[in-house]
């Protein structure tokens, strides 16, 4: 099993000192970023880009290729490790998780990642869903039935699936294995849930279908989502993040960010008049 593959089964898984781009009270921040930056090797690939987000929101990181989205978005869960070298701060619960005493397996289970490509194991659709939580030791059958039901209703595919859970994952279509993956995420009971283009690669009604589970699970996860569409940002988020050349150069409620940005890059990009 690859990396991605252990950090998407969130197996290996405030206290705000910016004041730049806050949202919230400091009670209602679930994650934030203070003196970012992150190096490939001599290349600085990101900087000002510190950032609150709120709990039981969606944020969307908006920008264009290679401004830096990916980056920030896998930096807050760790997954830049032995890529990049990440400095500043990540604070979560009032923890610094950007320093090397942090258990990073632990930390995933709380801030669960689910990347572009749907990736479910070659495994059923239950085991997909039980691997992870068998490896942290629930083995209770009543218990993991109910934790595939209920992750797999979250993420809206139980009515699809609940004859079939004994089929290969790998046998389901794309939007439903993006579904599957959110799903196997959200079994974890993460509070924070990254998701790196994750309707992309979907045709669009399954993108649609994906939007729609994002807005019914934002009632429990804070959800911060990296999208080039701009209409999805608009349509599922409540914060948007506008990045640009490695920086975040304009954030605020998407509404905003939409119709009155005060950057003339950011007036630039929502409108399409990006070089
Ligand atoms: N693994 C890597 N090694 C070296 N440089 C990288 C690596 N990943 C990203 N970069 C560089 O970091 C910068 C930001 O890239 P990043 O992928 O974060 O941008 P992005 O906004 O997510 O782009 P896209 O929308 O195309 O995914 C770019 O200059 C990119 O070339």
């Amino acid at each position: 099993m690859t990396e991605q593959d252990m950090a998407a089964l969130n197996l290996d898984a405030e206290q705000p000192t910016s004041n730049i781009y806050k949202m919230g009270d400091d009670q209602e921040i679930a994650l934030s970023t203070n003196d970012l930056k992150v190096y490939y090797g001599d290349h600085l690939a990101l900087q000002d880009a510190d950032l609150q987000f709120e709990r039981f929101k969606i944020t969307s990181l908006i920008g264009a290729s290679g401004s830096g989205k990916s980056t920030f978005l896998r930096s807050l869960n760790r997954m830049n490790d032995g890529v990049a070298n990440v400095e500043g701060n990540i604070m979560y619960r009032g923890l610094d998780i950007n320093t090397k005493d942090i258990d990073v397996y632990e930390m995933r289970k709380h801030i669960g990642m689910v990347f572009q490509r749907p990736n479910p194991f070659a495994k059923s659709i239950y085991e997909n869903i039980t691997f992870a939580l068998k490896q942290h030791g629930i083995r209770d059958k009543k218990v993991l039935d109910e934790r595939v039901e209920t992750s797999l209703k979250q993420a809206a595919l139980w009515d699809e699936v609940k004859g079939d859970l004994d089929k290969s994952a790998l046998a389901l279509s794309g939007g439903q294995a993006q579904r599957l993956v959110i799903a196997r995420a959200i079994a974890m009971q993460p509070d924070i849930l990254l998701l790196d283009e994750p309707a992309s690669a979907l045709d669009p009604i399954s993108s649609a279908k994906v939007e729609d589970t994002l807005l019914e699970l934002k009632d429990k996860y804070t959800i911060i989502i990296v999208t080039h569409n701009m209409q999805q940002a608009a349509r599922i988020s409540d914060y948007t993040a506008f990045f640009h050349l490695g920086k975040v150069v304009e954030y605020d409620e998407t509404r905003k960010i939409f119709t009155r940005p005060k950057v003339q890059l950011t007036i630039d990009y929502v409108n399409g008049n990006f070089g």
